[in-house]
Parts: structure tokens; sequence; C-alpha cells
């Protein structure tokens, strides 16, 4: 369970004596996430998202993600809006660490995500890059392509003990991707982790808002397109569902339609977001200590999920 950090009744409630939120009603630790600790919170004046920041998230990114939030809700994009404290504050220290109090954001997350969320996924992704048109603020993927080799360096034999023989493979793979990585593709704010379970439905199928853009950063659009056709295309045999990307790519052109230049980069870039998450994955695994509150994700999905993409298939020449 995600909830690295405990929070007192005492503690909550001079955290909230700073804001003008009224008194706390309920309060509970949220299971789901690896990342940070998030909370329930509910007072005289709604429901709220507590959120102590813990580990990947560096502080002097936080004003980034945060002021994001509040950019795209000023645009009417459904992203949770930072609150701020009595003082203009929207982020915190509790028990010393960074910490935030945040919209609660109606709308439920799928497992199995359909075709037809596939659609409605895509859609909010393209509205998500429309919407950040003109954020100010700036921030390096600090996990986009120049940073594989190295980080893959400090792991190899991870991978060697995962799957004998697969350092040498991802070897080759981060070779040939320095070399045909699409460098000048239409770029700005991106979420770069656009999962399923970052991303809820209302009840009727229909996209309903964006979580956690602890990732977001300034990168090409369709790299996030193509970190999204990862995650939400693949079945759990394996395979591609090239229906379901299909829906995700048309959905998504519904509001930006991709360039010629971006849908042709689509698989090499579908190939590098899979070694994204492989590659931090295989870093989480390496790292996760047996009996860990938190079970790390498993780096061989998305080994197999790059495998699919060195064959090369021509997944997406029909997405029209
Ligand atoms: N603004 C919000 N509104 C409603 N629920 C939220 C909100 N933010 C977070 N949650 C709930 O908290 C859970 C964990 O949040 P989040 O995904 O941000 O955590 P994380 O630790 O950063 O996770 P991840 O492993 O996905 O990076 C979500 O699955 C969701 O149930
Ligand atoms: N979405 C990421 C975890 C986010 O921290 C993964 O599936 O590896």
């Amino acid at each position: 369970m995600a909830v690295y950090t405990d929070i007192t009744d005492q503690e909550l409630e001079a955290f909230l004596a700073e804001y003008d939120l009224g008194a706390p009603l309920a309060f509970k630790g949220i299971a789901e996430g690896v990342e940070n600790s998030n909370f329930l919170l509910e007072t005289e004046t709604g429901r709220y998202i507590l959120t102590v920041y813990e580990r990947r998230a560096r502080p002097e990114d936080l004003p980034y993600f945060l002021n994001l939030l509040g950019w795209l809700a000023d645009r009417g994009y459904p992203s949770a809006r930072p609150v701020a404290d009595k003082a203009g504050r929207t982020l915190k220290t509790l028990r010393g660490k960074p910490a935030a109090i945040v919209e609660f954001m109606p709308g439920l997350s799928v497992r199995k995500p359909t075709p037809a969320h596939c659609r409605e996924a895509g859609e909010g992704l393209a509205w998500l890059h429309l919407a950040g048109e003109g954020y100010a603020g700036r921030r390096a993927n600090d996990l986009g392509q120049p940073h594989w080799a190295p980080l893959f360096s400090r792991h190899r034999q991870a991978a060697e003990d995962l799957k004998p023989g697969l350092a040498a493979t991802i070897d080759k793979d981060l070779a040939e991707m320095a070399l045909a990585w699409p460098r000048s593709l239409p770029s700005g704010t991106i979420h770069a982790d656009y999962f399923p379970d970052n991303v809820f439905f209302r009840t009727d199928g229909k996209f309903a808002a964006t979580i956690d853009f602890y990732f977001a950063c300034d990168d090409a659009y369709a790299y996030d397109v193509a970190v999204t056709l990862n995650a939400w295309c693949f079945e759990a045999d394996g395979s591609f569902n090239v229906t379901a990307a299909q829906g995700l790519i048309a959905g998504y052109e519904r509001r930006r339609p991709l360039s010629p230049a971006e849908r042709d980069a689509l698989p090499m870039l579908a190939r590098g977001a899979a070694m994204r998450f492989f590659l931090t994955r295989l870093a989480d695994w390496n790292a996760t200590p047996a009996g860990a509150l938190v079970r790390p994700k498993d780096p061989l999905e998305y080994e197999r999920k790059l495998a699919v993409h060195r064959e090369g298939l021509s997944l997406f020449g029909a997405a029209r």
C-alpha cells in the first residue's frame, strides 16, 4: 500500500489550520499508487486529496507540477486544481516532506480498457496537449532517450538475472534507438505517464479526468501518444490490439490530428516508450527490498512489449 508516511490526527489538524477548508470529517490512506503517499480528505468544504511527496519527485520540480495542474484547470481541463493555503501557497511541508492538497476528481479508472475507453483516453490526451500550450513552466524529460543508456548501465546485471542474454539485446536496442530516435517532432508539455490508472471515466464510459502529473515534462506530443498506446493497447497475452490502438489514435485526432511525420515516428517512439518503462521498472525491481510496502511492477511486461515493437510491426498505417 502506498502510504509511506503516517499522519496523526494532531498533525492533520495543525496542517489544516493553515487552510480555509474547515474541519476534517474523514481522512484515510489510499492503497493505490507506488510513488507518493495519498490520502482522501473530506472536510466541511468538500473532498480533497492530500499528497505527501516521497521518492522520485524532486522537490525543485514540484512547483512545475502544481502550477501545471492549475494552468490546465484554468483552461477547463479536468485536472485536480491545487488548493492554496491562507497565505496563497500550494506547496507545503508535512512531517518534514513536501506535501500538497489538490481537488478530488470524480470518476473511475478501468483495469481492462475496451477500444471505446481507448478512444476516449486518446481524446483526453489530445485535449491535455492543447490545454498545456502556453504553459510557461519548463522541465526537461529526465527519463527521455538520452538517459536510457546511462540508466541501463547501472542495472545490466538485474536484466541478466531476469533473463540471461537480455543485456546484450537491450544494448543493441539502445544503440539503434540512439541512431533513429526522432528529434524534431512537435513538442510541448506532455503527461508522460498516461496509464489507465491515471485516467478516470464517468459511469457512461466518457473520459472524466486525468491525475498524477508527476512525470510531466517537455517532450514530443507523439511520444506521449506512444507511451499511451503501450499502456492501453496490449492484451494480457502480450499481443498488441490494433483495433484499440486505432481507436486511441482516432480519439486523439478528434482534437489534434497527427502530422505525417508524427505518424511515421510512432513505431520507433512506441519502441522507445517501452524501453523507458522497462528501464525504470528494472531499476525499481533492483532497488525494492523483499517485504517492502509496495510490490514493484514487472519489468518483463515491458520487455515483452519492447520485443513486439522490435519486430517493427506496421501498427499504425491504417489508423485513419
Ligand atoms: N485528484 C484526485 N482525485 C481523486 N482521486 C485521486 C486523485 N489523485 C489521486 N487519487 C487516487 O489516489 C490514487 C494514487 O494516486 P497517484 O496515481 O497520483 O499516486 P502515485 O503514488 O503517484 O501513483 P503511480 O504509481 O500511478 O505513479 C489514485 O489511483 C486515485 O485513486
Ligand atoms: N506507470 C508506471 C509507474 C508510475 O510510477 C509503470 O507502470 O511502470
